[in-house]
């Protein structure tokens, strides 16, 4: 997968192509990431990027022309088309569903914006979706763009280890994850649940799904409205619902 950002902080960066996963994915080939500095794109003596809004109000935007060309430039050296991408507040709450749209392009251009934003205009004549990872701002949209990097570099094919792939697609299932467990056995007390320890395969991977369907139900009961349960995830949950106290 190729991935273009455009940024007044390209160095950021380093910490998805040189850390972990995402660095191990780079250094094998999965991934190629490449920067683009509108600074690098300004014409006059200070290099200006920013601009006072029309109309007042606090703060600065990001000026147009420098962007444009910064995104140009990156278009021309992404592989096919490019999907680009701005990460902003007003975007589009994004979810697993989103991130897997967003892995299946060959091509992301992820724009970062600083200060109060960018032209609106630049947003119509140069970004195909503008998108949220939540409903807080940050200083820049470089961390936005960085966890967009983490999360798609996991749906590459190779990127995770084999066990890790496999334990994944459980969690992107649509449920929260389950309780884990290591060494020590006792902890303060507390004791690692029985069925772990039985190396009973089958009785563990109901164990978790179930508990996985319990912390849903409990944290994220939103999660279950739109999911098709499969006939044994039913029987799990009736038992939490059947439980005493439920
Ligand atoms: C209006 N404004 C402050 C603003 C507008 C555009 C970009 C930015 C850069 N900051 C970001 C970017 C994304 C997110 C997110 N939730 O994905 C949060 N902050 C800020």
């Amino acid at each position: 997968m190729w991935i273009g950002a455009v940024s007044l902080f390209p160095e950021m960066f380093n910490a998805v192509t040189d850390y972990g996963i995402t660095g191990r994915a780079v250094r094998d080939g999965l991934l190629t990431f490449n920067a683009w500095n509108p600074r690098d794109f300004t014409h006059d003596r200070h290099r200006t990027v920013d601009d006072r809004p029309y109309g007042g109000g606090p703060g600065m935007l990001m000026k147009i022309q420098p962007l444009r060309d910064a995104i140009h430039a990156a278009r021309e050296s992404a592989p096919g088309k490019a999907c680009v991408v701005y990460l902003s507040p007003q975007g589009e709450r994004l979810d697993q569903a989103g991130v897997e749209s967003l892995a299946s392009n060959e091509s992301l251009i992820l724009v970062a914006g600083r200060y109060e934003g960018v032209d609106e205009r630049l947003i119509a004549s140069e970004v195909d979706r503008e998108v949220s990872l939540g409903d807080f701002v940050l200083s820049g949209g470089e961390l936005a763009a960085m966890s967009v990097i983490d999360a798609v570099t996991r749906l590459i094919p190779g990127a995770l280890g084999h066990a890790q792939s496999a334990e994944q697609d459980s969690f992107a299932d649509g449920l929260l994850d389950c309780p884990h467990y290591t060494r020590p056995e006792v902890y303060e007390g507390q004791a690692v649940p029985d069925v772990l320890l039985g190396g009973h395969h089958d009785q563990i991977r109901r164990w978790r799904l179930q508990q996985s369907l319990r912390r849903t139900l409990e944290r994220r009961p939103d999660l279950l409205e739109k999911r098709v349960f499969t006939e044994e995830e039913r029987q799990l949950l009736d038992e939490i619902l059947n439980e005493p106290g439920a």
